[in-house]
Order: structure tokens, then sequence, then C-alpha cells
């Protein structure tokens, strides 16, 4: 498959500005991929770049994935994409040199490779066997530059792991820490620096980015399967041997990949530990959102790596966020990409149907009348993944142009996507909505996203999809090959209202139907509700005189029904005593406190979490993100020891918590 086309060399090269510039990068096929696939097999990753004559100036990609016929049609937004073909010599003279003029006129500048496992972030930046990768290219152009400058060069090379930072080039050394001034200068201490003035040399002491590595009793340690990987380029005035007087610095830094951590590892990775790298790639994903949208508070202590680049993220500084991409289906990298594509703010990224489905791509509840729009089983809310992926602005597919792959399919006019400001808040009740057309309004309550409206349609509903009769509120009534087109429409007030019409025109042959998927579910969840129902309750015999009178009805307890002979029953529990009713309902009391404490976690903004005693702004971004990873992270109070607190701290917290309630 041959992607380059005449237009996918027209960069115009990065723009030297101070915001991060969110660069993408596609990956070449592996031996492996090539002998399974072959190169024509269908191309996943569409790089569609606006024409030169268009108003937009920008300059910026768009970057759709899916298959030519598939259903999937998620289009994205970068600054830039490099293509498969690109190596890296193209993306370090595109992305890398202007750089290096940066630093050396004295600026910071940051080069960070981030994406999905596998996607070749070690590959451009460490290089490999037979290419070298953009730190050795650097180093190169650097030291070439220095040559007759007065200017030496540093290095230091380190490895971020589970919050812990080590110096790769004394493994002996105890922990890098990561310390402030007293003029709130960053000092990272136990970092060493080794004078470099060859490549060759270079090259020597960056073995120790791989090589195996020993305890301090010379026994080999367990290398970490996934962690963060950095190289620091100090360039400093020769006078200045130790390279310690504040030199300019230039990071190259080899995220460790993303992985959906519900998934099993491949390589015994914990939950915990797993959760731990996301929330570090989440930290710089923040600062670098953070950055591009001038937020006040740049949030650079919520992650060690975070903080360690501080002084050279900000202000003046200049970053790269190399994005890098599997060139084959990968649901992380969809997932990467739309965090990369939500800090390219400035036309926010263009999100499509599958993007809506996908329960990763913003971290909003949508309920649609108290049932999940899609969404796990018993699971009151489908949580969006994603925080502000979703901007305030507009974006329309009329822009894109020109698209530069090999098949050219056009995404955005199959898609029929639309962004609109138009706000529909309206009830199935609504008669004026319920017209001759069978329009169907469902609205939601969270908080959405705002100016995002989609149009999908879906065909062929069948006949078991459609909702029971208690599902009447929906007004839905399937027919055996209707054609439906549903419009979601994302209002600025935040709520959500999905639009139905019954039409027989211009159906999306390739579009997938997501409403009915969505009606299926609440279908069955409505069968489940239905099935774990008590028929009847077993009252006690009127002839018992002491279990049938009004006064000991105060005594009973409903328990969980059972269905042991295909009979449901409410089984009825007796108290002997006062103490026995007493003791039991309490428990039954702090059970309930615990639950609905649980629930709170699991739900609340990062407002209403700050406003309980024990949680800070840190543990409330904390928890936000584990909600990232899992819709319910909380599910008893020990899980609240992932966000740092210990039972004795979750104990006491409970208790301040029962006290409140008589305050
Ligand atoms: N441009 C490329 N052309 C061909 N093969 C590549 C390219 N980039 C990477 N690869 C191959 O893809 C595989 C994965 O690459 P790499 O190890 O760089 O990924 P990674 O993102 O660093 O992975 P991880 O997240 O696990 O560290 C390797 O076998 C590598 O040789």
């Amino acid at each position: 498959m041959d992607l380059s086309t005449p237009d996918s060399n027209r960069h115009a090269g990065p723009r030297i500005s101070c915001r991060v510039r969110i660069v993408g990068k596609i990956r070449g096929f592996t031996e492996q991929e090539n002998e399974l696939s072959g190169r024509d097999s269908k191309q996943w990753v569409t790089v569609c770049r606006p024409k030169e004559s268009h108003s937009d100036s920008s300059g910026k990609v768009t970057i759709s994935f899916g298959n030519e016929g598939s259903s999937r049609k998620d289009v994205y937004e970068l600054d830039n994409c490099y293509q498969q073909d690109e190596d890296n010599a193209v993306v370090f003279s595109k992305e890398v040199t202007p750089l290096i003029s940066e630093v050396l006129s004295g600026r910071n500048a940051s080069i960070i490779a981030y994406g999905a496992r596998g996607s070749g972030k070690t590959h451009t930046i460490q290089g490999s066997v037979d290419k070298q990768g953009l730190a050795a290219l650097a180093i190169a152009e650097i030291l070439s530059q220095t040559k007759d400058a007065k200017k030496a060069v540093f290095v230091s090379f380190y490895e971020v792991f589970q919050d812990h930072i080590y110096d790769l080039l004394d493994p002996n050394h105890p922990e890098v820490q990561v310390l402030e001034d007293s003029q709130g200068k960053i000092k990272l201490k136990g970092l060493s620096k080794a004078a470099v003035d060859s490549i060759s040399h270079f090259h020597d002491l960056s073995a120790c980015w791989s090589a195996p590595r020993y305890s301090v009793q010379k026994t080999p340690l367990q290398m970490p399967k996934r962690s963060h990987k950095g190289l620091m380029v100090h360039i400093a005035s020769t006078d200045d041997i130790q390279g310690s007087k504040c030199p300019n610095v230039m990071n190259f830094v080899d995220l460790a990949g993303y992985e959906d951590s519900r998934r099993s590892s491949k390589d015994g990775i914990t939950l915990t530990e797993s959760t731990r790298i996301n929330k570090s790639l989440y930290a710089i994903m923040n600062v670098v959102y953070a950055l591009n949208t001038n937020e006040k508070r740049v949030p650079y202590r919520e992650g060690k790596l975070t903080r360690m680049l501080q002084e050279s993220l900000g202000g003046s500084n200049h970053v790269v966020l190399l994005t890098c991409l599997n060139p084959i289906l990968c649901q992380d990298t969809l997932y990467v990409v739309s965090l990369a594509s939500r800090s390219c703010q400035s036309a926010g990224p263009i999100l499509t149907s599958s993007a809506m489905k996908s329960k990763k791509h913003t971290n909003q509840q949508v309920r649609l009348m108290g049932t999940p729009l899609s969404g796990k089983k018993n699971n009151s809310a489908c949580k969006l993944t994603g925080r502000k992926l979703f901007s305030e602005r507009k974006a329309t597919i009329s822009k894109q142009d020109d698209v530069t792959s090999a098949t050219k399919f056009k995404p955005f006019s199959e898609n029929a996507s639309t962004i609109t400001s138009s706000f529909h808040k309206k009830t199935s009740q609504d008669k004026s909505n319920s017209d001759s057309s069978g329009a169907l309004i469902l609205s939601a309550e969270n908080e959405i996203p705002s100016a995002f409206k989609e149009t999908v349609s879906c065909k062929n509903m069948e006949k078991d999809a459609s909702p029971p009769n208690k599902a009447k509120d929906l007004e839905v009534t399937p027919e055996v090959h209707c054609d439906i087109k549903e419009t979601i429409s994302f209002p600025d007030d935040g709520t959500v209202g999905v639009e139905k019409k019954n039409e027989h025109v211009n159906i999306d042959k390739v579009g997938s139907p997501p409403l009915s998927a969505r009606l299926r579910e609440i279908t069955n969840n409505l069968r489940l509700l239905e099935a774990s129902t008590p028929l009847h309750i077993l009252m006690p015999k009127q002839s018992d005189a002491s279990q049938g009178s009004l006064e000991s009805c105060d005594n009973i307890e409903p328990k969980t029904p059972k269905t042991e002979t295909g009979e449901r029953t409410l089984e009825i529990v007796k108290y002997t005593s006062p103490w026995e009713r007493f003791h039991t309902r309490s428990s039954g009391v702090k059970n309930c406190l615990v639950q609905e404490y649980l629930n709170f976690l699991n739900t609340a903004s990062k407002d209403e979490l700050t406003r309980i005693q024990g949680i800070g702004e840190k543990r409330a971004t904390y928890i936000l993100e584990l909600r990232e990873e899992s819709p319910e992270p909380f599910k008893r109070l020990e899980d609240l020891q992932e966000v740092g607190l210990s039972a004795k701290e979750v104990n006491g917290l409970m208790r301040r918590m029962a006290g409140q309630l008589f305050n």
C-alpha cells in the first residue's frame, strides 16, 4: 500500500509557537504484518489535508480510521500527520530541526512520543539497529551546531516506572528526586549527566536505554514491561564543566504504551500497575491540554514525569507531542488519538458515530430516560471517557477537501456528520414532536458536550429489538425493514436529544444501527428487570397470630428474592427481639451509607468530590481518572485504597460522615 501522494509531502513545517504541537506518525508495517496482510490490505488510517487554496490556514489535518466499506468512521484533527513511508529523517527535519535552533537560542524543547503499545514510539525516539531515532539524529545535529560555539553537550538517561524515577546512566544511584528550590525551579537530585563529544559516544551511552539492569547487590533486576524512558540533552557553555548552570534542555521522551487496563495484559502487568501507568499518561495529556487551552493552572503535579519536565513545558518552551498510530485496527490507538485530538483545541476534534458510540470518547455520563444509551448490563449510565474531548468549537466536514490516501474514501460525506448548536430538549411525550413523521425525541439530563450533532442511520430493526410495553414512554414501534434516521444533538445547556424519524430515504449502507443496538439493550435490561421482580409476596399465614398481626409487620424485613423452584417469592425475616431488629437494621443503614458514598464517588463531579473531607483537588482528579479507566471504580470501601487512602483513613472518613448526619 503506497500511502504517499504528492500532497502527503506538502508540509509547511511546524509553526514555532508555544502551544504544544500535536503531530501524528503512522507506523510502518512490521515484517509480520506484511506477511499476514500484505501491502495491499485495506487501509485503516487515512490522512486528509486541507487544500492549499482553502481558507483554513491552520494547516491541520484530519485522521480517519476505518476501512472503506466498514462502519467505523472515527475522524480526528491533528496539527500534522506523517505517513507510513515518511521515516524518522523526515520527522526529524520537519519537527525537530526547528526546535534545535530554539534550544540553542535559549529555550527548552521536548519531543514526546505517545501512543498505544507497539505503535512505534521506541522506533521513533530511540531508533533501531538500522534506523536512527530522533534522539540520535538530534544529538548529531546539536554536536555539529555547537562545535564552534563554545557549548558543551551533556546527556542524562532516565526511566520512570510506577511514578519512581531511575537514573539509567548510574543504576546504582537510588531513586532520582524531584525537588523545588527556593525560586520554585525544579531540581533533579540524583540524575547524572555525561558529557558527549561524538555521536559514537552517544550511541555507547544510549545502550543503557535497553541494557539489563542490576541491583546494588549485582543481582539482575526485572525490567519493567511498561515504563517511560527519556533522554535529557543539556546544552551548557564550555566553562560549565558540570553542565549544572541552568543549561538549555532538549527532552526526548518515549512514553509507556497506552493499554486499556481493563484488558488483561499479556505480560502480567497487574490492574493497579496498568492503572498507574495510564494515570501518568493522562497526567501528560492533561498538561498538554491545559497548555493548549491556556488554562490558568497547569496540572504538573499530577505525575512524576510532568513534574520532572515542568521546566521544559509551557512558557516560551516548545513541545511536540508525537502521537504514534498503529497502521492496523487498534482500539487503543483510537483512544490515544482522541485524547491527542482534544488538545488541538483551535478547531476542535471532529467526531462521528463510532466516536459517539465508544464509551471511551467522553467522560460525560449520558442517560437515556434512565436507561443506558449503550454500555454494560446493569450499568445505569454509559460512561464515556476523554475529558473535554468535545470542545465548544464547531467544525464542519466541508472543510476537508483533499484525501491523502490510497483508497481515497470520503468519510465525511458518507457519514453525514454535522456539527450544530441547535438545541432539542424534548421528550417523547411531547406530542408536537411525535407527529406524523414518527419523530421521537429522547432526553437525558447529565452534562453533555455542547455543539455536537450527529446524524446516523439504521436499517432493518428487528422485531425482537422492540421494547416491551414498559418502555412505552419511548414511543418506539420498531418495524421490520423500516428505515430510521436518527439525529443526536448535544445542546449547550447540558442535555442530549435523540431525534429519530422514520424515513424511507438515504440509508447509510455501511452505517451500523446504534439506536437499534441501544433499544435492544433497553429491551434486555427491561426483561432482566421483569425477571427479577417478584410476582407475588408470600405473606405469613393468618393462623400464626404472632406473625399475622399488624404489630408484627414492623418486625419483618424483605430480603433478596429467591427463585429456587421457579416460583418467585419474597423471603420474610422475623426478628426475635427489638435488639435484633435494631442491630440488623442499623447495619443495613450503615451499608446503605457506604453504598451511597461509593455511588457518590463513582458519579460526582470534581467540585462535588472536593466537598468531602479527605478529598482534595489532587485526589478528586485521580478519582476522575480512575472513572475514565472503569465506569465504576469504587465497588467496595477497600477500593478507596486505590486513591491512596489507608483502611484506617477510610474508616475515619466514614465515621466522620456518619457523625455529620447529626450535625
Ligand atoms: N516505521 C516502522 N517501520 C517498520 N516497523 C516498525 C516501524 N516502527 C516500529 N516498527 C516495528 O513495530 C514494532 C513495535 O515498535 P516499537 O517497539 O517502536 O513500539 P512501541 O510503541 O515503542 O511499543 P511499546 O509501547 O510496547 O514500547 C517493532 O517490532 C518495531 O520494529
